[in-house]
């Protein structure tokens, strides 16, 4: 079943002076085993559509159905929809607050009423690439990139069936990002449906998802990855997405209908 979005506004602090109109009429189907690019300048309203999907946000108009059911129905489903979706937010590592990388391994299981076997714990290490050491480290005392990649860990924990990654490589460097990029091709080969909100698609011209791009806090784009790119540079400039060296070639390549796949591999 998919994640259905009908007709879904947000506005902030409405009635008052600071009412912000985030999101206007968005209507948008996240099927399974899927993976989405939402991407929008700056104050488009993309981390706001994404807090609505789990029901952080309740949008006032609209609906939001999870696997069918209405994240308006906060008191009975809420949990349901929040153990299926998953949110990384920008810099998850700021929402550690327990003294051991196992313990906040534990934390959302032990929340959810879920169990959770050594096995799985090796499981998710493996698949984050940290091994079983780090389960006794102090969560503050690891590095950006391990921080980052416990915080996925802790997501994984109690198996969500869709990822939703904010910004997921935003402040780390080529290996640090190379990194959490193979974490995201491995959820994709065990079926998990992944959704990254990001500025940057270049990265992403391996896993060609599907673009939704956000203007004015409404859908502009609804497609492919390729029909996104063969917008042409002036276009994509314009909706503020750099035409890097990298998608310049993935242009002419797709233009030109020459494979070139090979090259964008992390
Ligand atoms: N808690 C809030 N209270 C009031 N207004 C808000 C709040 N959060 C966001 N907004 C406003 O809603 C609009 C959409 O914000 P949102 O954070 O969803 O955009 P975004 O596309 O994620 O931006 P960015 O790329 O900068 O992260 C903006 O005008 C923002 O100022």
């Amino acid at each position: 079943m998919p994640i259905e979005i009908n007709n879904v506004s947000y506005t902030y602090a409405e009635g008052t002076p600071f009412e912000t109109i985030a999101l206007k009429d968005i209507t948008w189907r996240i099927n399974e085993n899927s993976m989405w690019v939402v991407l929008g300048k700056t104050g488009s309203g993309k981390t706001t559509l994404i807090q609505t999907l789990n029901g952080l946000l309740i949008p006032k108009n609209g609906e939001i159905l999870v696997d069918g059911i209405y994240t308006k129905d906060q008191k009975n489903d809420i949990k349901k929809i929040r153990e299926k979706i998953g949110i990384v937010f920008q810099y998850p590592e700021n929402q550690f607050f327990l003294p051991t990388v196992l313990e906040e391994l534990m934390y959302a299981p032990k929340n959810f009423n879920k169990t959770i076997s050594q096995n799985d714990i090796y499981n998710i290490l493996n698949l984050v690439g940290l091994n079983k050491s780090f389960l006794k480290r102090n969560p503050f005392t690891l590095s950006g990139g391990e921080m980052r990649r416990v915080a996925i860990a802790s997501i994984l924990s109690y198996d969500p069936k869709y990822i939703v990654f904010d910004e997921p490589t935003v402040g780390l460097d080529y290996d640090g990002r190379k990194k959490i990029w193979n974490i995201i091709k491995n959820l994709r080969k065990i079926g998990k449906t992944i959704i990254i909100v990001t500025h940057w698609i270049d990265e992403l011209i391996e896993f060609k998802p599907n673009v939704l791009y956000i203007q004015n806090h409404k859908i502009s784009f609804n497609g492919t990855f390729d029909d996104f790119i063969l917008l042409g540079e002036e276009e994509l400039n314009n909706k503020s997405i750099s035409f890097s060296e990298k998608l310049k070639l993935y242009y002419c390549s797709l233009k030109n209908n020459i494979k070139l796949e090979k090259l964008f591999h992390y």
